[in-house]
C-alpha cells in the first residue's frame, strides 16, 4: 500500500484555493438520492453539496451495479462544526495519551477529522456516505460509517487487512463508481469521498482546488 497522506501534512495546506464560487446546492431536491436523517441540522447545513460534486455523485450511483443504491450521509460541515469536531477529537486524543507532543495529536486527529483549514466538508466539497440495498438496508462495509480508528481498530481505513470479504466487495464497488465519477478518497475512511477540495487536488495532481471552506449562505 502507498504511504497515506493524512490532511495536516503540509503538502496538502500548500494548496492554493481558486474557487469557483459555484453554489451549495441541497441534494434533498433530488429524488434519485436517499439521504439518511442521522447528520440532520435546523438550517439543512448537512444536506448540501457544490452543485460540480453533486452532479458527479449522481453519474456515480448509475454506475453502481443493479439493485445498489448510495445512501447519503453528511455533506456541507459548517467551519465552526467542523472546528469542534476538531478539537474536540483532539482533546480526547490528548487525555488518553499525555505524553504525545502536538504535532503527533495533530495528525492522529486528522486520520478522523479534517483540520479547520483545510475541511473539505467546509468547503461543500465532500460526502460521508454508503451503500444500500434495493429495499434501503445499509450493505456490509466492515465498519459503521464514522467508526474512528481507535474504535475500529484501524478497519476503517479503506484498504484495511482483516475486512471480510463481502465488506470489502462491497468498498470496492462503492470506490470503483466513485472514482469513475471523479471523487477521491480519504484512505483513512472508506465513506469520505470529495471532488474538487484540497485533498482532491493533491490526488488528482490538479494544481489547485476548485472549492476552498465557506459558510453556507
Ligand atoms: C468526522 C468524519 N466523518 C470526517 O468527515 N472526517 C473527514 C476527514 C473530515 O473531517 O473532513
Ligand atoms: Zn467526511
Amino acid at each position: 500500500m502507498n504511504k497515506i497522506v493524512l490532511m495536516s501534512d503540509p503538502k496538502i495546506a500548500a494548496i492554493p484555493v481558486a474557487d469557483c464560487g459555484e453554489p451549495l446546492v441541497d441534494v434533498r431536491l433530488q429524488e434519485s438520492l436517499v439521504v439518511d436523517s442521522r447528520k440532520t441540522d435546523q438550517s439543512g447545513a448537512f444536506a448540501h453539496l457544490r452543485e460540480g460534486v453533486l452532479i458527479r455523485l449522481l453519474e456515480a450511483q448509475k454506475l453502481l451495479p443493479d439493485g445498489m443504491r448510495l445512501l447519503f450521509i453528511e455533506g456541507y460541515r459548517p467551519p465552526a462544526l467542523q472546528r469542534f469536531y476538531f478539537e474536540r477529537y483532539a482533546d480526547n486524543l490528548r487525555a488518553d495519551n499525555p505524553g504525545w507532543s502536538p504535532i503527533r495529536v495533530r495528525e492522529a486527529a486528522s486520520r478522523y477529522v479534517s483540520p479547520p483549514e483545510i475541511a473539505p466538508h467546509s468547503a461543500g466539497a465532500a460526502v460521508d456516505l454508503t451503500l444500500i440495498s434495493a429495499t434501503g438496508r445499509e450493505l456490509d462495509m466492515g465498519t459503521r460509517v464514522n467508526a474512528s480508528p481507535e474504535e475500529s481498530d484501524g478497519a476503517c481505513y479503506t484498504d484495511a487487512d482483516g475486512v471480510g470479504s463481502e465488506a470489502r466487495a462491497n468498498r470496492r464497488v462503492l470506490g470503483d463508481a466513485l472514482t469513475a465519477a471523479g471523487l477521491v478518497n480519504y484512505p483513512t475512511e472508506w465513506w469520505h469521498w470529495s471532488y474538487g477540495d484540497r485533498y482532491w487536488a493533491f490526488q488528482t495532481d490538479a494544481g489547485s482546488a476548485r472549492y476552498g471552506p465557506r459558510e453556507l449562505r
